[in-house]
């Protein structure tokens, strides 16, 4: 499903939001994992987290956002002002002992387009991510897969407990082994 059938890139966002944020009440009690930080890339894929982040919070769960790179698209200008509206706090770094202290991370890192290997200062995200022990799911793609051809023995990605693919599963999930949910326009999650 894309935007040349006439939804707009903002519709399916929303949609993509939403179906990751049920997955996400569905599968992680809010008594136990009540504080989620979601890391948002540049792209669209960020976008879900930011959505997500709106949705999450309307559940009840404290939200935090780390979006180390702004993108400028008017589409996030937006998604920004609603966070505000939604009094959801933006950082645009993060250490360790604070990534920590949340019980679940939500990354929104990279999806469809990326490629090659994460560069600065995404790298040091992942590590940090990979590093803190806690509960991690992936939107649409375990960031730093490639998405083709799925996790190399050399590459650095997120090691996500769970991936929400939307719309249809990319092709290198085909022997993705954990748990996996399908979201988006069609299918229920
Ligand atoms: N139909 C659609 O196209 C929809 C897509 N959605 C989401 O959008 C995602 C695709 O979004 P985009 O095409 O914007 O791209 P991504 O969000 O996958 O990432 C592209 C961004 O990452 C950067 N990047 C790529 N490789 C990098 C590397 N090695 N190191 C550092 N930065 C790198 C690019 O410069 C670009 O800014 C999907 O996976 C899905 O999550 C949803 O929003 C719903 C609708
Ligand atoms: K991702």
């Amino acid at each position: 499903m894309s935007d040349d059938v006439g939804y707009t890139t903002e519709q399916l966002m929303e949609l993509a939001g939403l179906s990751v944020s049920n997955v996400i009440f569905k599968e992680y009690n809010i008594k136990k994992f009540k504080k989620i930080l979601i890391c948002c890339g540049p792209g669209n894929n960020g976008g879900d987290g930011l959505v997500s982040a709106r949705h999450l919070k309307e559940f009840g769960y404290d939200i935090k956002i780390i979006y180390p790179k702004i993108n400028n698209k008017l589409l996030f200008t937006k998604l920004l002002k609603l966070l505000e509206h939604y009094q959801i706090p933006v950082v645009q770094s993060i250490t360790q002992e604070e990534l920590n202290q949340h019980d679940l991370i939500i990354d929104a890192i990279f999806g469809f387009s990326f490629k090659g290997e994460p560069r600065n200062p995404f790298d040091e995200l992942i590590r940090m991510i990979n590093k803190s022990n806690k509960a991690v799911i992936s939107i649409d793609v375990p960031s730093g897969y490639n998405i083709n051809i799925g996790d190399t023995t050399n590459s650095l990605y997120v090691d996500s407990e769970m991936n929400i693919s939307l719309m249809l599963p990319k092709e290198g999930l085909k022997n993705y082994k954990k748990k996996h949910y399908l979201g988006g326009r069609f299918l229920p999650t």
